[in-house]
């Protein structure tokens, strides 16, 4: 049988649970225009209490903006998201990202991912892409846009298909709604950018991040 699957010599890539261990598992996404804006926004998130940060290389700083905030970071946990090429896992790990985030999933991606030897979190939205991920050895899934396929309740419908395969729903997240993902079983977390909105990190707005990232924790740990 020759199916692409997880290159045999690999040996199984770390996963981002115990990143997260013993915290509200709440992932703030962020897209950062300014690498000046780097150390304030880590701040102001490490003071509320966030987990995980994923920095998106939306932008052409965003690279420099994981530099700096993996070179500070003393409670959060710093990742890379948006990887959608294979030329992004070296960069991004170099940067010191320590997990990765893509909205989908190739072979290609996998691959690369295997050669950094980090954790990544994959996207799928369909019994089909859940398999093909599977099949390459990933059992920590994206599940983007949330909102769009189906929310808390294509989850449920996953569950029973697959008992070995976890989520981490972003795209549609709030603060308001995380709980009802963070409440299922096979959710082990949850991500947006509802805790630092692009439009307050270019309004400078650290207090106003500190108080939406400290109200979706609340709200969050409740689940
Ligand atoms: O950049 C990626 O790889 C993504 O998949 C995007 C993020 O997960 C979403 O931008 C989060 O969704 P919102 O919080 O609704 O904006």
């Amino acid at each position: 049988m020759t199916y692409m699957a997880k290159p045999a010599a690999s040996a199984a890539l770390p996963t981002v649970r115990p990143l997260l261990a013993g915290r509200t598992p709440l992932i703030a996404i962020l897209q950062v225009d300014r690498v000046e804006d780097a150390l304030p926004l880590l701040e102001a998130l490490e003071e509320s209490g966030v987990p995980a940060i994923e920095v998106t290389l939306r932008t052409p700083q965003a690279l420099a903006v994981i530099e700096t905030m993996a070179k500070h970071a003393r409670q959060a946990v710093i990742g890379a998201g948006t990887l959608t090429l294979p030329a992004h896992f070296a960069q991004s790990r170099d940067a010191g990202a320590r997990f990765l985030v893509g909205p989908g999933f190739s072979p290609a991606l996998a691959e690369a991912a295997y050669q950094t030897g980090l954790p990544f979190i994959p996207g799928a939205v369909s019994p089909s892409e859940i398999l093909a991920a599977r099949e390459h050895g990933f059992h920590e899934l994206k599940f983007f846009p949330a909102e769009l396929h189906g929310g808390p309740a294509w989850l449920k419908h996953m569950e029973p298909l697959f008992p070995d395969v976890v989520f981490c729903p972003t795209g549609g997240v709030t603060a308001a709604n995380s709980r009802d993902f963070l409440q299922l079983p096979n959710v082990f977390a949850a991500g947006g950018v509802f805790m630092a909105p692009r439009q307050s990190v270019l309004d400078r707005d650290w207090a106003g991040i500190r108080g939406l990232a400290t109200t979706a924790l609340k709200l969050a740990a409740a689940a």
